[in-house]
C-alpha cells in the first residue's frame, strides 16, 4: 500500500494541522536540502540520532510485545532487525565519515529533546495498546520518508555534489518508503479491529504531541543544544 491510500495516517496528519508543517518544513531541513547547514549542526544531530535509534530499536521491541497475533509481531521484529542489524551500523558508518568515532557515539550525552521524545513513544506503547504505540511512532517513519521524498526531488540536480546527499538518499530510498506504507496499512489493519470512533482525538493527541517532539529534535540539532 502507498501512503497516498491509507486511511488513519492523512486523517492524523490532518488533525496534527501547523505542527504538521512545522515538522516537515522545519529550518534544519531547509537547510539540509539547500546543503547550507552547519555541519556542526549536523554532526550533533547525527550523535544524537545514535542514541534515538537505540530507544527506537526498544520502542519496537515493545511493539512485538503488544502485539496479539503473529502477522503484527513479525513486522515488528523486521523493523527491529533491520534497526539494530542494518540501519545502526550504515548510521554508525555515517558518523565516522563525518568525524564522528563510535568510541564517541557510545559516550554520547543525551539531550533533553532526545530523552524527551524517544520515552514519550515508550510510554504511550507502556500504557496502551500497540495502536497507540504505532500511532506514536508514526510521524518518525512516515514523516522521515515524506520528507526525504520531497527533499530529494527538490534539491534535484544539485544532488550530484551535495553535502547532505546520502541522508537525502537514504530517506527517499525504496526501503524507508516501503517501510513507511507498511507501518501506515498495519495502522489502518489495526484500526479497523479495535479503533472506535470515539478514539480518534485521543490518537490525534498522541500523533501530534510526537510530531512536536519530531519538531524539538530539529530544534536540538541546530541550536545544538544539549
Ligand atoms: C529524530 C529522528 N526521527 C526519525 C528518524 C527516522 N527513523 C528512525 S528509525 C526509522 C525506522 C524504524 O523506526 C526511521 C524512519 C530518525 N532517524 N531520527
Amino acid at each position: 500500500m502507498t501512503l497516498e491510500q491509507s486511511d488513519l495516517f492523512p486523517r492524523l496528519r490532518a488533525a496534527a494541522g501547523e505542527d504538521w508543517t512545522r515538522y516537515t518544513d522545519h529550518e534544519f531541513v531547509r537547510a539540509l536540502t539547500r546543503g547550507d547547514l552547519a555541519e556542526a549542526s549536523f554532526r550533533h544531530y547525527l550523535q544524537q540520532d545514535y542514541v534515538f535509534l537505540k530507544h527506537f530499536a526498544r520502542a519496537w521491541a515493545l511493539a512485538a510485545f503488544k502485539a496479539d497475533n503473529l502477522a503484527d509481531m513479525r513486522a515488528a521484529t523486521e523493523v527491529l532487525d533491520g534497526l539494530l542489524n542494518h540501519e545502526m551500523a550504515l548510521h554508525v558508518d555515517l558518523c565516522r565519515r563525518w568525524g564522528i568515532e563510535a568510541e564517541a557515539l557510545e559516550r554520547t550525552p543525551e539531550a533533553r529533546a532526545n530523552m524527551a521524545y524517544t520515552r514519550y513513544v515508550i510510554e504511550r506503547g507502556l500504557a496502551g495498546d500497540l495502536l497507540e504505540l504505532l500511532v506514536a511512532l508514526a510521524p518518525c517513519v512516515i514523516g522521515y520518508a515524506e520528507i526525504g521524498a520531497a527533499r530529494h526531488a527538490e534539491a534535484g540536480a544539485a544532488l550530484a555534489d551535495h553535502p547532505y546527499r546520502e541522508w537525502l538518499e537514504t530517506y527517499a530510498g525504496d526501503e524507508f518508503q516501503g517501510l513507511a506504507g507498511s507501518v501506515a496499512a498495519q495502522m489502518d489493519r489495526l484500526a479497523e479491529r479495535h479503533m472506535a470512533p470515539t478514539r480518534f482525538p485521543e490518537l490525534a493527541a498522541t500523533f501530534t504531541a510526537a510530531t512536536r517532539l519530531e519538531i524539538g529534535f530539529w530544534d536540538m540539532g541546530l541550536q545544538q543544544t544539549l
